[in-house]
């Protein structure tokens, strides 16, 4: 997987792919929400394996009911690549598979 820094126009074409997800800052990130605070754990412990399946891991904030992920990509300096958006289109597969919103 490439992990050269894509562009402005690059980043925002593949975020209309991507709904739900958004630039911040210099990362990627998306917030889901789940029916309990129990389900919203279950989802990171999902997220978790596919992180690790792909060496490729975001920054996880678990809330009462909430999933919030920002990624970018350490190895390109932090810059956004295509790692972040194969992750994020995993991460979706997750949440939808999870029941998220
Ligand atoms: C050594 C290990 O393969 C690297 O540090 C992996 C681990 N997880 C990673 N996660 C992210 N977000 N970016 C990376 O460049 C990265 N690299």
């Amino acid at each position: 997987m490439p992990t050269e820094p894509l562009s402005q126009k690059e980043i925002e074409d593949r975020l209309r792919e991507l709904p739900g997800w958004s630039l911040a800052g210099d990362r990627i990130a998306r917030t889901y929400r789940l029916a309990t605070h129990f389900a919203a754990a279950a989802m990171v412990v999902h997220v978790a394996r596919v992180q690790d399946e792909l060496n490729h891991h975001s920054d996880l904030t678990l809330g009462y009911d909430t999933v919030a992920l920002s990624v970018n990509t350490h190895d390109a300096g932090g810059a956004v690549t295509e790692r972040d958006f194969e992750l994020a289109s995993r991460v979706d597969a997750v949440a939808a598979a999870h029941g998220a919103s």
